[in-house]
């Protein structure tokens, strides 16, 4: 029988410490430290995201702004609102959920946000100091991957790790943390042949697809440590909708460890968001410059 790795658990120890670095950073700042979320348009989904990351802000002591922009909006005027955040004293951190409408070319607006203040890790600034290893603001969801796996792996030197998904988001920048550690990687995508064999091989699988029920039990290996980064929302035969992952969760009694969905990498995002604000303050104060974060 494998093992849940509990995201849940491990993201309310994780807030707990980001509570305590806070109320130290809170001091030295002279004021609680402060996130920006930014969301254009009203996507139901990201609706209840943004609304989870301002809450889970606030448990922690440090403030949170929402700016919520028409779909419509230009632009040069979202250029102008990032613009204003980066000048800002009181913000510290600045999130743009995305996606963005197609109107907006992402890459232009994701490039104007001060590095020190990405806590997303998207700029790339931050892509290029994770790629060589030299600190900076890592991701969210990869740094959740990477501490839900440190509950299981202490030393993942020459171990096979597949990751089923290359996106700027998500899969690549595990596959860069992964290699960081000495695994080795193999970063599989739509183009990609014989998957299954490839995961077959694997000690590590992180699911990052948005293709549920993807990964099938007999792809995984005995003893795998499988992390499901997937979440789509399903019809059920009931008539409601869940959520489901990227992996077929009871076909994989064999792993040695798999997170749920959801309840998995979900709140592990949120709770690295939240550190990422800290550290992202600590950096205004000129603390932690050189720090890798994992
Ligand atoms: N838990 C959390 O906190 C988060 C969860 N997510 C979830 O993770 C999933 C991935 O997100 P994201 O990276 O943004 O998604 P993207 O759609 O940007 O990327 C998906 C990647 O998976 C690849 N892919 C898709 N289908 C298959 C398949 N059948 N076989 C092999 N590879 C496939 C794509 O290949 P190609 O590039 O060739 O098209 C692409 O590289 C989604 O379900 C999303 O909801 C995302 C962010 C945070
Ligand atoms: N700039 C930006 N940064 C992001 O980090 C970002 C983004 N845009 N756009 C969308 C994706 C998705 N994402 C999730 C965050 C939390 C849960 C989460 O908390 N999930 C819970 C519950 C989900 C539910 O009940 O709806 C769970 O899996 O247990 C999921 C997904 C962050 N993203």
């Amino acid at each position: 029988m494998s093992a849940l790795i509990d995201g849940k658990a491990l993201a309310r120890s994780v807030s707990e410490q980001t509570a305590e670095t806070v109320r130290g950073l809170t001091e030295r700042l002279g004021q609680a430290p402060g996130l920006a979320v930014v969301l254009v348009g009203n996507d139901p989904a990201s609706e209840v995201y943004v609304g989870r990351k301002v809450r889970e802000c606030r448990k922690v002591g440090m403030r949170s702004t929402e700016h919520r922009l028409p779909a419509a909006t230009d632009e040069a005027d979202l250029l102008a609102l990032i613009e204003d955040l980066n000048s800002d004293p009181t913000v510290h951190g600045i999130l743009v959920q995305l996606p963005l409408p197609d109107h907006i070319d992402a890459g232009l607006v994701l490039d104007a946000i001060t590095p020190d203040k990405d806590v997303d890790g998207f700029h790339p600034v931050n892509v290029g100091r994770l790629s060589t290893g030299t600190g900076g603001l890592v991701p969210c969801t990869p740094l959740g991957v990477m501490m839900l796996l440190d509950t299981v792996i202490s030393d993942y030197r020459g171990l096979d790790a597949v990751v089923i998904g290359k996106s700027n988001i998500v899969g690549k920048p595990v596959a860069m943390l992964l290699l960081e550690r000495e695994a080795t990687v193999t970063v599989t995508h739509i183009e990609t042949r014989g998957l299954s064999e490839i995961v077959r091989k694997a000690d590590i699988v992180v699911a990052a697809a948005g293709a549920p029920g993807l990964v099938k039990g007999f792809w995984v290996k005995e003893g795998a440590v499988i992390i499901d980064v997937g979440i789509t929302r399903v019809a059920l035969p009931d008539g409601t909708t869940g959520l489901m992952g990227d992996v077929a969760f009871d076909e994989v009694q064999h792993a040695r460890a798999v997170t749920p969905v959801p309840g998995g990498v979900g709140p592990m995002t949120i709770a690295c968001l939240l550190s990422n604000t800290a550290k992202a303050a600590a950096l205004s104060l000129g603390e932690a410059r050189h720090r890798l974060s994992v």
